[in-house]
């Protein structure tokens, strides 16, 4: 039996009602119900436990029971009074287990023989009314903050109503593991284990978790190995997500709840409990479609035909065109009642939709159904293949096209009349990457889903400075090429920020091309009066100055408008054009060596530069 699934509803948006029915909706078995949304709830307890058995969900536990262990007198006999309360609403509500937490208060002994003593007693009085309590240990409790503390203190106890909980967040928060659990704590002994991911901060652990929790798969935290120990010790109960986080808080809670589901099958297969049809294999990014109308395809026509791009196919049956510059390949798609003007209709011109290449777009697609990702079906004309297409977090169609076999031309491509070459078709690589802005509070679902549909890893998140406000970036990458750098801002005066709000909606912000010579692909588009972003001077001084360049070498880069970064492994050269209708931008890239980045020490520069390209001074 594969173990239940149970949600926190500190974890979800909204009422209690809210948090159950986005909870059930998901597909969870279990909920843990907070306390204070029992509180805030206008109905009994009893009222709240019928909503959550009509449905279908069973209620894991209760909690959190605070500073309970450990006091003084008088304090100590008026908690095991408080605990008696709290067994009524439990009974009422219909929930078995109670979470205590361990103390945090000044008061509180450091004399772990008191704490068992009191848990002994308390446990004693739960299983009189049928009940059983759970001891975790938090990162910041006064006497006890780590699990083998409190395992040490439930061993003393010696109850069969008391067991311990582990909470992922606590213990490796401390940079603690879960080694030697196996080997010390019984199976029947571990009640309950919580989930939680977090990005690495450096900060105390009681803000880092009431702030910054997140799903396992959208931090940093090793939450797989934690979870292969748990099951390596014997536990069979719930595995429960518990997180706190202010943007969750903000969130519609179907889809976080989904979020975090989808979180819990992926966690699942990396730590080796179950198993998902295979990653795919990703080569690269096939095209990119931009939804237009008439006049703004023959804009943006324009636009890149200055970069080199020419047209190379028709579709056989739709008002979509293909246009391509050596291996990159863009589709313009005006045809009506599609997904492409649907897109369109509501704002305006923008990419709506990006094909990656994959071994097996039907595992893929496999893969992602068992993720829980929509699947997306576009109205096919006769005699076209369908090409298949998941939704991203934000809507945006990612399609998915097959590999091609060796030397063959890729299958999407026969859905287009190709056009005999007229000339040099140019010489740009590839898509390098693929820059996304996206609304606030929505980078924790498009790391999970890029993360457990495609395996992509992600880098350390990383802040880039914007004239108006700061631009949270976290790039996702993988090994055949796919890179995907993901921008929010809070602000909605910054480059992101606007770009969001004043469109209606996120999307890709930016494509940059692969150049193999960006000084000559940069030359080319200068002479094709391709509008560059001007890039002032004191860049270019500064330049010199860290990379210690010759100053021919800075010559050139300015003459070209490109910036310049370097690595370990390479340097990277780059430029930028101007918005399309004040919209997304193109760039143009050049890895030398194994140049890893996207140049983010220049992004102050760049967003600064479109700023005054924006405004006119
Ligand atoms: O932040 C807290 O106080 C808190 C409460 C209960 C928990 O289970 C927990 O992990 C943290
Ligand atoms: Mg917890």
């Amino acid at each position: 039996m594969a173990p239940k699934r149970s949600i926190a509803t500190v974890c979800l948006s909204g009422t209690l009602p809210d948090k159950l029915e986005a909870a059930a909706s998901a597909g969870f078995d279990e909920v843990e119900i907070f306390e204070n949304d029992l509180l805030t709830f206008e109905g009994s307890a009893a009222e709240a436990g019928r909503l959550a058995a009509d449905l279908g969900l069973g209620i894991s536990l209760f909690q959190p029971f605070r500073d309970f262990e450990a006091m003084p007198d008088p304090q100590r006999a008026r908690n095991l009074d408080r605990a008696e309360r709290k067994f009524d609403t439990m009974q009422a509500l219909g929930a078995e287990m109670i979470l205590v937490c361990s103390n945090t208060q000044a008061a509180a002994l450091p004399e772990p023989e008191r704490a068992a003593a009191d848990l002994r007693e308390m446990a004693e009085r739960a299983a009189r009314r049928g009940l059983r309590v759970g001891y975790e240990a938090l990162a910041w409790g006064r006497h006890v903050n780590r699990w083998r503390q409190a395992w040490d203190i439930v061993r003393q106890a010696d109850h069969p109503a008391l067991g311990l909980i582990l909470d992922s967040f606590h213990t490796l928060a401390l940079g603690d593991d879960l080694a030697g659990l196996s080997a010390t704590v019984p199976a029947e002994k571990l009640f309950f284990v919580q989930l939680a991911d977090a990005p690495r901060l450096s900060m105390d652990p009681l803000s880092w978790s009431r702030h910054f929790r997140s799903f396992p798969g959208q931090g940093e935290l090793p939450v797989p190995a934690f979870l292969r120990e748990v099951l390596a010790a014997g536990y069979a109960g719930p595995l429960s997500l518990e997180v706190f986080n202010d943007e969750f808080r903000t969130a519609p809670a179907r889809r976080i709840a989904r979020d975090g589901h989808r979180s819990l099958i992926w966690l699942d297969e990396q730590a080796g409990a179950a198993s998902l049809p295979a990653l795919p294999r990703l080569d690269g990014v096939a095209f990119i479609e931009f939804a237009v109308d008439e006049a703004a395809r023959a804009q943006l026509a324009d636009f890149i035909a200055r970069l080199g791009f020419r047209r190379a196919g028709l579709h056989r049956s739709k008002a979509v065109e293909l246009w391509r510059q050596g291996g990159a390949n863009i589709v313009l798609n005006a045809e009506p009642d599609s997904a492409a003007s649907e897109r369109f209709e509501m704002v305006g011109p923008c990419v709506c939709a990006m094909a990656l290449r994959v071994d097996d777009a039907a595992r893929t697609v496999a893969r992602a159904e068992a993720l829980l990702c929509p699947v997306w079906h576009e109205r096919i004309g006769e005699g076209e293949r369908r090409i298949p297409a998941l939704r991203a977090p934000d809507g945006t169609l990612i399609y998915l096209v097959q590999a091609p076999e060796e030397g063959g031309a890729p299958h999407w491509e026969a859905d287009f009349h190709l056009e005999p070459s007229k000339g040099a078709s140019g010489d740009f690589l590839g898509i390098d990457h693929v820059a996304q802005a996206l609304a606030p509070g929505l980078m924790d679902s498009f790391a999970l889903f890029y993360r457990a549909v495609f395996g992509l890893t992600a880098a350390a998140p990383w802040d880039l400075p914007d004239p108006y406000g700061l631009v949270h970036s976290r790039a996702f990458t993988s090994e055949g090429g796919v890179r995907l750098p993901l921008n929010v801002s809070e602000s909605s005066r910054t480059g992101t920020g606007r770009f969001v709000t004043a469109f209606a909606g996120a999307g890709v912000h930016h494509v940059a091309f692969a150049s193999p010579d960006a000084a000559a692909s940069a030359a080319a588009a200068i002479g094709a009066r391709a509008p560059l972003l001007d890039i002032p001077s004191n860049y270019y001084e500064d330049l010199e100055a860290r990379f210690g360049l010759e100053g021919m070498m800075t010559e050139a880069l300015k003459a070209r408008q490109l910036l310049f970064d370097r690595d370990e492994a390479g340097d990277f050269l780059h430029a930028y054009t101007h918005a399309f209708d004040d919209r997304f931008f193109f760039e143009i890239v050049e890895r030398r060596g194994g140049y890893a980045g996207f140049g983010a020490a220049n992004a102050a520069v760049r967003m600064a530069a479109q700023r005054r390209q924006r405004t006119g001074h």
